[in-house]
């Protein structure tokens, strides 16, 4: 039996965490947090990413250059802020930050989204061992929008029909997989065109097994 099934679950430890509240559905777990980071640590996180970014990428290119438009910054591991943060994360969720891959931020443009997708790495996908050989897949999303667009830039999730707008320091938290382990298509989810301002946002997967 892997140890990961004898961790209490993380849905109901976030269930009863004070601030959280659970997207009703029976198709996956989903969690918000509203204000989770303050105004003025996102301010800070937006600098670092303003500061260090690079055109994001995707595995499993399915010949859509216009699939993920935004940029992407590598967060310092070592920068106290991100280590703050990364500390509240895994204090909120109870996952163990051994599982976390390197914290990313995201920022949107206009006309910039991320087009339906799924965080987890396709079993059958041409990437699967290049992304996944060592840590496994991923398992829980944890997302924090850093600022609110003047107008776009919600995320949808499409099989539960459910639309999450920007808010500063507003959490999302879901889990990539079914009970049973294997991966959920019902987390099927857009990161939506900005159309006026810029959208910043935080990005935090867990893995199946240590990431370092
Ligand atoms: O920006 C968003 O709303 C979604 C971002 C996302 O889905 C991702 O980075 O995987
Ligand atoms: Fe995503």
């Amino acid at each position: 039996m892997s140890t990961d099934l004898l961790r209490p679950d993380v849905a109901d430890i976030l269930a009863a965490k004070p601030g959280i509240q659970r997207v009703p559905s029976p198709k996956l777990s989903l969690f918000i947090h509203k204000d989770f980071l303050s105004p003025e640590e996102c301010t800070g996180v937006i600098a670092r990413i303003d500061a260090n970014r690079r055109p994001s990428t995707v595995s499993d290119y399915n010949g859509d250059d216009a699939f993920r438009t935004s940029e992407t910054c590598d967060l310092d591991g070592q920068d106290p802020l991100v280590i703050e943060i990364r500390r509240r994360i895994t204090a909120l969720t109870d996952l163990d930050p051994v599982y976390g891959e390197p914290m990313q931020g995201q920022r949107y443009a206009v006309g910039q989204e991320f087009k339906g997708h799924t965080d987890y790495f396709e079993p059958t996908g041409e990437d699967y061992t290049k992304y996944c050989s060592v840590a496994g897949n991923r398992t829980w999303t944890v997302m924090i929008y850093l600022n609110e667009p003047e107008a776009g830039g919600a995320t949808r999730f499409k099989a539960i029909d459910k639309i999450v707008q920007p808010e500063i320091g507003k959490l999302l938290a879901w889990n990539n997989r079914r009970p049973d382990g294997s991966v959920n298509p019902s987390t099927l989810h857009h990161g939506m065109k900005v159309r006026a301002g810029v959208k910043y946002v935080i990005t935090q997967w867990f893995r199946e097994r240590p990431w370092g």
